[in-house]
């Protein structure tokens, strides 16, 4: 790997590594699997789900010395499993405490959890149901607990919270059985807290079972006609803005919004992409227990279990990617470019799913793929992504087009899969809607001008440039891309990104009226990623 040190000020933080709950939970699966054996209680009903409280940090035993603190708090809950607790319930209670109090992420925190708890199997599926399904529908199980309680959630103490909230989604989104969701909720706050709250989440806990979700809702949510934003975003437990802008981009259509919504309660399915060259995706179907895709002629559909322990994604000849995201970078790879076209660029490449399959097909092509990456971890993962394709990883600020390495009209086709919001992930990242706000849009979106407009500069006159985000929310697509044209040195015009994303399949629906493309979740089954392709015409 090159390192060029370039301009400081990278937006790591903004990364949105969207594949990684894809590859790290896959847990669609595991959480319709999980009604047996030790969980032989329980059973799935239905993930629905508003606005909602993001959890402070710094409570006890999160505060100061993380992960000494962290160590406190597992070393509790082991104890607590000693003594005869639920493993299961425990390892969600640590999870999701670790989550609103310490800032963690879900699909980061809960296998280590889970490791460390030694959870595994049918035990490991109900705790991955409990936190992914208790984390998304918090927005609505907070209302609920709130009006229960008869206080605000901000105002009971957040052992507590964090309990009520995991004991309400077992009462109103599973078959578990009322007695059992309250009493283990309230051992495992006595484990975790001491008996002082636990008269409290008893009693919140049993008006809470005495009624049905939709009761609840039918109580709490505003009415419909007056108030549809609200009645959206409470009952299907996304912040309020957020449905906004997905209403926004959907031309105001509330039936469509709510299907979304609706999606986006769901966990995401796991997909493979068959790396060009290496293996086709019916044969990779075959090897895998899995599906061809409907969209992309790379994708395979996964039927659960753990695809980074599957010989074909251990040997490289597939990686996990959401079929949009391979959508995006076929729609780049098969744009009509005219002349020369073996130099091909990743702007923005870690960690490298596009990078990789860019790669394969420049190999099979005779091109060479620049993969850029500000930040260095995310470049050397970059790096093991593309082992043995033709591509150069350079650890440098994607908007220092000029030098040696990212030269002025260098590149035949530009990739910007631009730092976003990720708000069109948030099957993958159940906290992802409650961490984000709109104070996050303005910074991403100067970053997503600055680069696109360095890949405008880095590619050839007649070549062409991807703009891609894992974002629906408009200022980050139409918005980005329309201004940047508007300011762009150089004159560009816009191409239809449909043929290019719709090539592979027999026909792809629901692709509008171009010339940009939005994918939806539930309208495709892939993440909500947005595709341009601009064509420097001088
Ligand atoms: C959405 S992710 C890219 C995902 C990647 N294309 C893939 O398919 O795996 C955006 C990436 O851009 C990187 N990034 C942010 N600012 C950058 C900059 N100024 N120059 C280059 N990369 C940047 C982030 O660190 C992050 O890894």
């Amino acid at each position: 790997m090159e390192r060029n040190t370039g301009r400081a000020g990278a937006v790591e933080r903004d990364s949105g590594d969207r594949d990684a709950g894809n590859r790290d939970s896959g847990d669609r699966e595991r959480g319709r699997r999980w009604e047996s054996g030790a969980a032989r209680d329980r059973g799935p009903r239905q993930e629905r789900g508003s606005t909602g409280d993001r959890g402070s940090s710094g409570d006890r035993g999160f505060s100061g010395d993380r992960r000494s603190a962290r160590q406190v708090g597992a070393d509790r809950a082991h104890r607590a499993v000693a003594r005869g607790g639920d493993p299961a319930r425990q390892a969600a209670y640590q999870a999701i405490a670790a989550v609103n109090r310490d800032g963690a992420y879900a699909n980061l925190v809960l296998p280590q959890i889970l490791r460390e708890f030694g959870v595994h199997g049918r035990d490991a599926a109900f705790a991955t149901e409990l936190t992914y399904g208790t984390l998304r529908a918090m927005g609505t199980l907070d209302a609920i607990v709130a009006a229960a309680a008869g206080r605000e959630v901000d105002r009971i103490d957040p052992p507590a919270r964090d309990a009520l909230r995991l004991g309400a989604y077992q009462l109103l989104h599973t078959r578990v059985p009322a007695h059992a969701a309250v009493s283990t909720t309230v051992d495992l706050l006595r484990s975790a807290d001491g008996p002082g709250a636990t008269g409290f989440a008893n009693a919140v806990l049993r008006q809470i079972g005495g009624r049905t979700r939709d009761e609840w809702l039918a109580d709490l949510a505003p009415a419909r006609d007056a108030d549809p934003v609200g009645y959206l975003a409470l009952t299907h437990s996304h912040p309020q803005w957020i449905v906004r802008a997905f209403e926004e981009t959907l031309g105001g259509d509330q039936e469509e919004t709510e299907a979304l919504l609706v999606e986006d309660n769901y966990p995401a399915a796991v997909h493979l992409c068959a790396r060009p060259g290496l293996v086709d995706a019916v044969e990779l179907a075959d090897e895998v227990g899995g599906a061809p895709g409907a969209f992309s002629p790379y994708a395979v559909y996964l039927d659960g279990g753990a695809p980074s322990e599957l010989a074909a994604v251990r040997e490289g000849r597939a990686h996990v990617q959401d079929e949009g995201s391979q959508l995006a970078a076929l729609a780049l790879a098969d744009a009509e470019v005219v002349g020369e076209d073996t130099r091909w660029l990743d702007l923005c490449a870690g960690p490298g799913g596009k990078a990789a399959l860019l790669g394969s097909l420049a190999a099979l092509r005779g091109a060479r793929l620049t993969a850029v990456e500000v930040a260095p971890h995310r470049a050397e993962l970059v790096e093991k992504a593309t082992r043995g394709l033709p591509v150069t990883v350079l650890c440098a600020d994607g908007r220092d087009v000029g030098g040696p390495d990212l030269p002025e009209a260098g590149f035949d086709r530009v990739l910007v899969d631009a730092p976003c919001s990720g708000l069109g992930a948030l099957r993958r990242r159940p906290e992802a809607r409650w961490r984000r706000t709109p104070s996050d849009l303005p910074p991403l979106t100067r970053l997503q001008r600055e680069l696109l407009t360095a890949a405008i500069r880095a590619v050839r006159p007649g070549g062409v440039v991807g703009y891609v985000t894992c974002s629906p929310h408009i200022v980050e697509t139409q918005v980005t891309v329309t201004e940047s044209a508007r300011r762009s040195p150089h004159p560009v015009e816009l191409l239809d990104a449909r043929s290019g994303v719709a090539a592979g399949s027999v026909s792809m629906p629901g692709l509008g009226t171009g010339p940009t493309v939005q994918l939806w979740p539930h309208r495709h089954g892939t993440d909500a990623m947005f595709i341009a392709l601009l064509r420097r015409t001088g």
